[in-house]
């Protein structure tokens, strides 16, 4: 060895995933102030509902957030779900890498990063240590402990700083952090909007939240069921590769290959492995601990040849067509509103997806920008708000593609408009450590356009019928304004009385309104003998009024239903002046006599 290399080595040596985290806190997605405080959010809450959900318990959350400088909050989370045992809360808070998640299951939490790092965040911002308080059953009896503690990021552990143990009235964690250089926005990507969007996915949860000016907002549940807890599920032979093949074959306690093959893998028959043996030319009978790389590479090639029944889907666990209607009710109160959940498919040749969307139209749908709703687009993947990354995520780029204007909507961007989309799946392929975007997936990108184009027809029939109720009403309008001027004017000319007209002037309305509109309209006969004796006056007295007059009425009514659509402003303002300018008509013609 040189000598320059023996000095080079000499500062050789390992980071911890803590270590690597503080020097990389935006690979955590703690970047920027609003950001790195709604991550703090997502990653507490999510924990809560896993945990609440895992243990068949309604999850119900209370955050307060205190301001107590500038940029400097004190945030405490508590929850009701089962506790943390006090020999794993350090492991839990203090240990990067460190989780009950790292199986093939559906859950919100991945990777044993999530909380440790919000730790992290606290302790190098403020350099304060993390209190947490936790209630658990051992037994059936209920245990507590209340803890102080620091992360030693060089050895990636909790430094305990304080523990009492007490009895606690019920399970769940309580954990108070201090943070500085965050913000707290009520800005699309802020704290408050990611508790909202969270309610939408999770109508089965309660959050209570007390913001840093002391308002108190509850957000209640609009759903009573603990969703169905997701399965594991094997991995299926085409979503693996010769890495996946060689670890298991590392670790498995199987004697040969076929056993090893059929137990770690879904959808591997007996009659599948005979097929693979004859494909490979691999002996089955071999010895796990034996694999090569080249013979795990060659199973890999045979498995993307061979067919395979899709993947298993009794592990995802969607939230449903009637839970997503009601979450989405209850926080947008929308005027019309469209799910769907689509039956499971798969990326990637072997993992199995879902593709859950809605549409709320109308109410408080949208989001108000400069005082004009706007629509708006909540992505989220196995119920958990992405509210960064937008751009590069496979739902931004599916409902871009869509062509809006052949669902009626001429300008989705100022429509008052929701679009919800969600991915559930055991392996939703994030594009970071920081999973806020979904990558691309031509499989994934089909289906979320397929689904939502589905329910964007069922809004079009709305959006039309609406329409067509507005110019009913407007016909409707436009014949009671005008008939009585008409009526009254015309027994001027005619020098008698003016028939007592309004009884009727509805029924007639509707009859001239159902003819316009090429309804059929059933009414009593007595009630029609009324209206025609009515409508008989009516054409005695249109015989005094002259032909231009009663063709510029006819214009009048005509170009009153194209504006239809206009503004109620605006056509309240036109009206007013066609009445002046029928008021004219017959001024002069009276004039004329
Ligand atoms: N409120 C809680 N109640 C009970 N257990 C919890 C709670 N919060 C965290 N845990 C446990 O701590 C583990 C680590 O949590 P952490 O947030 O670090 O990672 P994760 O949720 O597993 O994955 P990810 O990094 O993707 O969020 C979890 O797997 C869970 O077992």
């Amino acid at each position: 060895m040189s000598q320059q290399a023996q000095e080079l080595f000499e500062n050789f040596d390992q980071l911890t995933p803590s270590e690597f985290f503080r020097k990389n806190k935006q690979m955590l997605g703690f970047s920027g102030k609003i950001r790195s405080l709604t991550i703090v959010f997502h990653e507490l809450i999510t924990n809560s509902f896993d945990a609440a959900e895992e243990a068949g318990i309604l999850p119900e959350i209370r955050i307060d957030l205190k301001q107590i400088g500038k940029e400097h909050y004190l945030l405490r989370h508590s929850d009701n779900g089962p506790g943390i045992p006090e020999e794993f809360v350090t492991q839990v808070y203090c240990q990067m890498f460190a989780g009950s998640k790292f199986r093939n299951i559906q859950s919100r939490g991945q990777q044993g990063l999530g909380c440790s790092g919000c730790v992290l965040l606290s302790q190098m911002t403020t350099g304060e240590s993390t209190h947490v308080i936790s209630g658990w059953k051992e037994d059936g009896q209920l245990k507590g402990v209340k803890m102080e503690f620091k992360m030693d990021v060089k050895n990636n552990v909790g430094d305990v700083i304080k523990t009492e143990n007490f009895t606690p009235e019920s399970t769940g964690v309580c954990i108070q952090l201090q943070f500085k250089e965050v913000s707290y926005s009520l800005a699309e990507q802020g704290a408050f909007e990611y508790i909202r969007r969270t309610m939408i996915a999770n109508p089965h949860a309660k959050i209570t939240f007390r913001d840093p000016k002391g308002h108190k907002y509850i957000f209640k549940r609009a759903a009573d069921i603990v969703p169905v807890l997701p399965k594991e599920v094997l991995p299926h032979p085409k979503g693996v590769t010769a890495d996946d093949i060689t670890t298991i074959a590392k670790i498995t306690d199987k004697r040969n290959f076929k056993s090893m093959l059929t137990s770690s893998l879904s959808r591997m028959s007996s009659k599948k492995i005979k097929e693979l043996q004859e494909i490979t030319g691999i002996d089955m009978k071999k010895r796990p601990k034996s694999m090569t790389w080249s013979e795990a590479e060659i199973i890999v090639e045979a498995f993307s040849k061979m067919k395979f029944m899709a993947p298993p889907t009794s592990g995802l666990i969607p939230i449903g067509e009637e839970q997503i209607e009601k979450g989405m009710k209850l926080i947008l109160k929308p005027e019309f509103i469209t799910t769907i959940t689509r039956s499971p498919v798969t990326y990637k040749g072997g993992v199995a997806f879902i593709v859950e969307a809605g549409i709320a139209y109308g109410g408080d749908a949208g989001r108000i920008v400069n005082e004009q709703r706007k629509s708006e687009i909540l992505r989220f993947a196995n119920r958990v708000p992405l509210t960064f990354d937008a751009g590069s995520c496979a739902i931004t780029e599916a409902l871009k593609s869509i062509d809006w204007r052949r669902y009626g909507l001429k300008d989705l961007d100022n429509t008052p408009l929701t679009l919800f989309v969600n991915i559930i799946s055991t392996q939703v392929p994030y594009l970071s450590t920081g999973k806020q975007s979904i990558a691309p997936e031509p499989e994934i990108v089909h289906e979320i356009r397929q689904a939502t184009m589905k329910i964007a027809r069922k809004l079009q029939r709305h959006i039309r019928s609406k329409k067509a109720e507005k110019e009913k009403a407007m016909r409707s309008k436009i014949f009671e304004d005008y008939v009585p001027v008409i009526i009254e004017e015309a027994a001027a000319l005619a020098e008698t009385g003016v028939p007592d007209y309004k009884p009727v002037l509805a029924k007639v309305t509707r009859r001239a309104l159902a003819e316009l509109m090429g309804e059929k309209v059933e009414e009593e006969e007595e009630e029609e003998d009324y209206v025609d004796s009515l409508l008989e006056e009516l054409d005695e007295f249109g015989h005094v009024v002259d032909k231009e007059h009663s063709n510029r009425k006819d214009r009048v009514q005509e170009s009153d239903l194209d504006e239809a659509f206009l503004d109620d402003e605006k056509t309240k303002e036109k009206k007013s002046k066609k009445t002046d300018e029928q008021s004219k008509l017959f001024d002069s013609k009276e004039e004329e006599e």
